[in-house]
């Protein structure tokens, strides 16, 4: 939090929603641990909303799909606990094989029962790990460290890291039929909830040890009773339950069930790094830099933003100016990258396009975290090219929008040092900034229409900035982009349209 106190900018409230209900409108962001459930319910009162960081890992107590719908950030903290949830699971691992926390009562009630405390080494067993990210992955070295041999279950790791990491993959069954202890460090999803239920349980070795230190669930709690009750399942070490308190679980009835209460992150150093890691993402967000741990947002390095940011601005000004443009129903956007911008991280750059062409047409909070979303549900699809044709620029971004009966092309470059140019224009070469307060005319090519549009501009009092002109062939179809100091009114732009000659006129606010 130190980064947060900090800041000038930033004001910190900390309670529990519960004890903020009046001010929950006003908050700009939200940071939660596990405990804090963010629904659906919580994010309808709080309409402010930007960002919400999670001072963890694991997002399953945040609606991330409503947050994303509202164009609300979602960061979190990905490894500031991960060696501290490690070396927990590392410790339960031990406490399970030696039983230490029920030597650790009899002793305490008392008792000196040393024949009833007989354990298991951990050299020479075969670790299961099902799940191979960071948790996982730092697990397995500890665990080669004790001399285990380790076997690993991940459906998402490439044969490169795993002989990076040192580890061979297995498949599931493989990984049930050999381990002598099994635990698990995936996220909770659809797939994993249930993991281990009763089919795969009935495929592990008798006498088992199973470790979950990730979330309840993924070990399914009722399906392990009869393991547990017929001997086959040895032991099991929980840190996490389905239901947080779990109450009065049966399983807690256990004696060879040794529980902590969802400690792997409650270390000093853990806290300290998940709450400075999302305190100065949340800064960085404020901040307009990029932000790298958002669930909800591609990832992106600040290499990469550095190179993209400039393309990212003149996406949002091609989108911007064309959703105005085509004020009409739309189906479909095609985005083409040519030239440098095209080895660059382009998706960034088209949910910014797609933002900006959104923005006039929503009413709500459009942004890049929701943008493709809001493009869905308003059944315009989009994609992405790539071509050769920069069109003599080093960069060159084209849209295509195709509408009802219309389709329509803006292209756009950017000249480092200079800024943004939009290049061509519904058919026309031309060279306009996109900024401020536009007026677009389309005329047919004939002598004395620049000095008419500026009579009628004069007369309503409007200065021109800057003024470009464009036409397809002499004498044909021809246009004009105004940059005025301020926005006209409709009956300026009714003037405008009367004059011979004029066939469109339209603002365009960039
Ligand atoms: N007990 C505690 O206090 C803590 C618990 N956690 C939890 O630990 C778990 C692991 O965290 P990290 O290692 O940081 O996450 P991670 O994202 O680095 O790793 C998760 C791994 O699970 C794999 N995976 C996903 N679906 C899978 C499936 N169906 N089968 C097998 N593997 C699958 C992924 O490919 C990934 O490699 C998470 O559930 C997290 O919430 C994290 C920190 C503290
Ligand atoms: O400290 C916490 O909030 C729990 C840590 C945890 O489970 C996580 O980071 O996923």
């Amino acid at each position: 939090m130190a980064p947060l106190c900090a800041s000038a900018q930033i004001d910190i409230v900390q309670k529990k929603t519960t004890e903020a209900e009046e001010e929950l409108h006003t908050f700009d962001a939200l940071l939660v641990r596990s405990a804090t459930k963010v629904t659906e319910e919580l994010l309808e009162k709080m309409p402010n909303l930007k960002i919400i960081g999670r001072a963890g890992v694991g997002v399953d107590n945040i609606d991330v799909d409503a947050a994303t719908k509202r164009g609300i950030v979602v960061i979190n903290a990905p490894n500031g606990n991960t060696i501290s949830a490690a070396e927990h699971t590392f410790a339960m691992m031990a406490a399970l094989v030696r039983r230490i926390p029920q030597a650790h009562i009899s002793v305490k009630s008392r008792e000196w029962n040393r024949s009833a405390f007989v354990g298991n080494e951990l050299f020479g067993k075969k670790l299961g790990i099902i799940g191979f990210g960071r948790i996982g992955s730092e697990v397995a070295k500890r665990a080669r460290a004790f001399g285990m041999s380790v076997h690993v279950y991940d459906p998402f790791l490439t044969k490169e890291r795993a002989e990076k990491l040192g580890v061979s993959i297995h498949s599931l069954d493989e990984v049930l039929t050999v381990a002598d202890i099994i635990t698990v460090h995936t996220p909770l999803t659809k797939e994993t909830r249930g993991l281990l239920g009763t089919e795969n349980l009935a495929k592990t070795k008798k006498g088992v040890y199973l470790i979950n230190c990730a979330r309840g669930g993924i070990i399914d709690e009722q399906a392990l009773i009869p393991f547990l009750e017929s001997g086959h399942v040895a032991g099991v070490a929980l840190d996490v339950f389905e239901q947080e308190p779990p109450g009065d679980h049966p399983l807690l009835a256990f004696d060879n069930v040794i529980v902590t209460p969802h400690l792997g992150a409650s270390t000093v150093e853990a806290q300290l790094n998940v709450a400075t890691q999302v305190a100065e993402e949340l800064l960085h967000f404020f901040e307009g830099r990029p932000v790298t741990s958002s669930i909800n947002l591609p990832a992106l390095s600040k290499d990469v933003y550095e190179k993209i940011q400039a393309f990212y601005h003149l996406g949002q000004k091609l989108g911007l100016i064309a959703s105005q443009f085509m004020n009409i129903p739309v189906q479909e956007l095609s985005v083409t990258y040519a030239g440098t911008v095209a080895d660059l991280e382009t998706t960034y750059i088209t949910r910014s396009l797609l933002a900006g062409f959104l923005r006039p047409r929503v009413a709500s909070t459009v942004n890049e975290v929701n943008a493709a979303m809001v493009a869905k549900e308003r059944g315009i699809t989009y994609g992405e090219k790539f071509s050769d044709e920069t069109h003599g620029y080093a960069n060159c971004i084209s849209l295509t929008v195709h509408g009802e009966n219309k389709t329509f092309t803006i292209k756009g470059t950017h000249v480092p040092n200079y800024g943004d140019r939009i290049v061509h224009f519904d058919g026309v070469a031309i060279d306009f900034a996109p900024e401020g307060h536009l007026l677009y005319i389309q005329h047919q090519d004939r002598p004395g229409m620049i000095g008419k549009v500026g009579n009628v501009l004069g007369a309503h009092d409007v200065n021109i900035a800057t003024m470009q002109v464009g036409r397809q062939e002499a004498g044909g179809k021809a246009m004009m982009i105004l940059s005025l100091d301020k926005p006209v009114d409709d009956e300026v732009l009714q003037a405008l349209a009367q004059i011979d000659d004029i066939e469109t006129v339209k603002r365009l606010e960039a």
